[in-house]
C-alpha cells in the first residue's frame, strides 16, 4: 500500500523504477511487473514472509476494547471518562491539534483542551465550540531575547494550573519546530512526568524527543507514535542503524527497551506496538487513502484509551482477564483498532474523496459496533 509521500517523490520513484525495468534482464522485468501488478512501491512493501511474521503478533483488539471501555454509568460525573490536553497548534498548523482533540471527545472523553500559540487559538476555537482552547504558547518571532525567561515561566505556570486535572497529554500534533516553543514544551513534559501523567508523543513532539531522549527515557507512561519518517529518525538516533523490515518486531522491541520501556506504536500497513517486553500487531483493515491527519486522530484516541486502560487495571486490582496489563500498550491497541475501523467505514462511504473529517465522523460507530452504549 502507498505511504504518504509528496507527489514529486512518487514521480521520482516511478521514474527510477522505469529506468530499472528498461535496463534489466527479462526475469527481473517479469518480477517488476508482478510486483507492480500487486500494487505498490517495492521498497516499502512488506514481503509475504514478513506479513506472516506480523500476523503471529496479531492481538484480539475487540477483547481489549470491551475490557477497558467504561460503561455509561449515570452515577459518574463530568471528567471521569477522561480529561485530555493536546499541546500543539502554531502559525502553520491548526488542523492537527483540532483533529487530535476532537477525536478524544468523539471516542468518549468528557473534556478536551488544546494549548497552542496565540495565532492558532482563534482558528482552532472557530472549528469547534466543544474544545477548551488556551492561547498560551509563544514562538521566537514574538519574543525578544530579554523576555524569554519570564515568558517561559509564564507559559509553564499557565499549563501547571491545569496539569493535575489531566488524565493524559498529547504532545506534538501541529506543534511546529520553533526552538523557544520546544524549550517551553520540554518543561511542560518534565512537569507532567513529575505528576505521573501519561504522555502521547506525536508529530513535532517526536522531533523534540528524538533530539532530547532524556525527556522520556525510563518513563513507562510515555507513548511514542511515529510514522514512517519519525520512526526512521528514532532508529537512526537510538540504535544507530537503518530500519529493518525483515525483523521489524525485534527491532521495535529493542528500540522500546533502549529508551527505558516507553511504549512505541509504529504506524504503517500494520500498526506494531511494543513496550520493550512484548510486541503486538494490529492489522485489521483500514483505508487505502493516506490523507494527512489520520495520525492525529490516532494520538487523540490513544490518549483516551490509555486513560481508560489505567482505570481498568486499577479497578481490576490485578484480576483483569487481559493477558497484557500495561495500560499504555492496551491504549495503543484500542486506539489503533478503532481508528482503522473508522477509516474503513469512511472509505466505504466516500471512497477517494474520504478525508480526515469523514473518519472522525465514523469514530462513534466504530466503537459502538464493539461496545454498544446500551
Ligand atoms: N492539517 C494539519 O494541520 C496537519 C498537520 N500535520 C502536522 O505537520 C507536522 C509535520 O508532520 P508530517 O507528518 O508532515 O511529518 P513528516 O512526515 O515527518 O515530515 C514530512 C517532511 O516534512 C519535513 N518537516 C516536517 N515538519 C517540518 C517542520 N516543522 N520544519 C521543517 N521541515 C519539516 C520533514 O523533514 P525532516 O524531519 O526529515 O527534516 C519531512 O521531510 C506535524 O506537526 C504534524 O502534526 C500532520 O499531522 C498532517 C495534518
Ligand atoms: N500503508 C498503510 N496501510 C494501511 N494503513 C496505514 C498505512 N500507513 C498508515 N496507516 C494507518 O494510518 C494511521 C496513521 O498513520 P500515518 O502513517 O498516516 O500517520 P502520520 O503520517 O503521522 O499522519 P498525520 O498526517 O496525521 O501526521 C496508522 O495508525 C495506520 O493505522
Ligand atoms: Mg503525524
Amino acid at each position: 500500500m502507498l505511504m504518504k509521500h509528496g507527489m514529486n517523490s512518487r514521480i521520482a520513484l516511478l521514474d527510477c523504477a522505469k529506468s530499472c525495468v528498461l535496463a534489466s534482464s527479462p526475469v527481473f522485468r517479469r518480477q517488476q511487473f508482478l510486483l507492480r501488478s500487486l500494487g505498490g512501491f517495492i521498497d516499502h512493501q512488506p514481503h509475504s514472509r514478513d506479513m506472516q511474521v506480523l500476523r503471529s503478533f496479531e492481538v484480539d483488539s475487540e477483547c481489549v476494547i470491551r475490557a477497558i471501555t467504561p460503561a455509561l454509568d449515570p452515577s459518574r460525573h463530568k471528567g471521569q471518562a477522561g480529561n485530555i490536553a493536546v499541546i500543539g497548534g502554531c502559525r502553520e498548523y491548526t488542523g492537527a491539534p483540532y483533529f487530535a482533540a476532537i477525536s478524544a471527545l468523539k471516542i468518549g472523553a468528557d473534556l478536551s483542551h488544546v494549548f497552542c500559540t496565540k495565532d492558532a487559538a482563534p482558528v482552532i476555537k472557530s472549528y469547534s465550540p466543544e474544545l477548551i482552547v488556551h492561547p498560551v504558547l509563544e514562538e521566537s518571532y514574538n519574543v525578544g531575547e530579554e523576555h524569554k525567561k519570564s515568558i517561559s515561566s509564564k507559559v509553564l505556570a499557565e499549563v501547571d494550573k491545569w496539569m493535575e486535572r489531566f488524565d493524559c497529554l498529547v504532545v506534538g500534533p501541529g506543534l511546529g519546530r520553533d526552538p523557544f516553543l520546544l524549550d517551553c514544551v520540554s518543561e511542560i513534559m518534565r512537569h507532567a512526568r513529575q505528576s505521573n501523567i501519561p504522555i502521547v508523543i506525536d508529530g513535532d513532539g517526536l522531533f523534540l524527543v528524538t533530539n532530547n531522549l532524556d525527556l522520556v527515557s525510563g518513563y513507562a507512561l510515555a507513548v511514542l507514535t511515529p510514522n514512517v519518517n519519525e520512526y526512521k529518525r528514532l532508529v537512526h538516533k537510538v540504535l544507530s542503524s537503518e530500519v529493518n523490515e525483515v525483523d521489524a518486531p525485534q527491532q521495535l522491541l529493542s528500540l522500546a527497551k533502549e529508551i527505558g520501556g516507553v511504549t512505541i506504536l509504529r504506524k504503517g500497513n500494520s500498526d506494531l506496538i511494543s513496550d520493550g517486553d512484548t510486541v503486538k500487531s494490529v492489522s485489521i483493515y483500514g483505508s487505502p487513502r493516506r490523507c494527512g491527519g489520520q495520525g492525529d486522530i490516532l494520538s487523540g484516541s490513544v490518549a483516551v484509551f490509555v486513560s481508560w486502560a489505567r482505570q481498568h487495571i486499577l479497578a481490576a486490582n490485578s484480576n483483569s482477564n487481559l493477558s497484557c496489563k500495561n495500560p499504555t500498550v492496551l491504549g495503543c491497541i484500542a486506539g489503533s483498532a478503532i481508528l482503522r475501523r473508522a477509516a474503513s467505514l469512511a472509505f466505504s462511504n466516500k471512497k477517494r474523496s474520504s478525508v480526515t473529517g469523514d473518519i472522525i465522523e465514523c469514530l462513534g460507530k466504530s466503537l459502538e459496533d464493539i461496545c454498544p452504549a446500551s
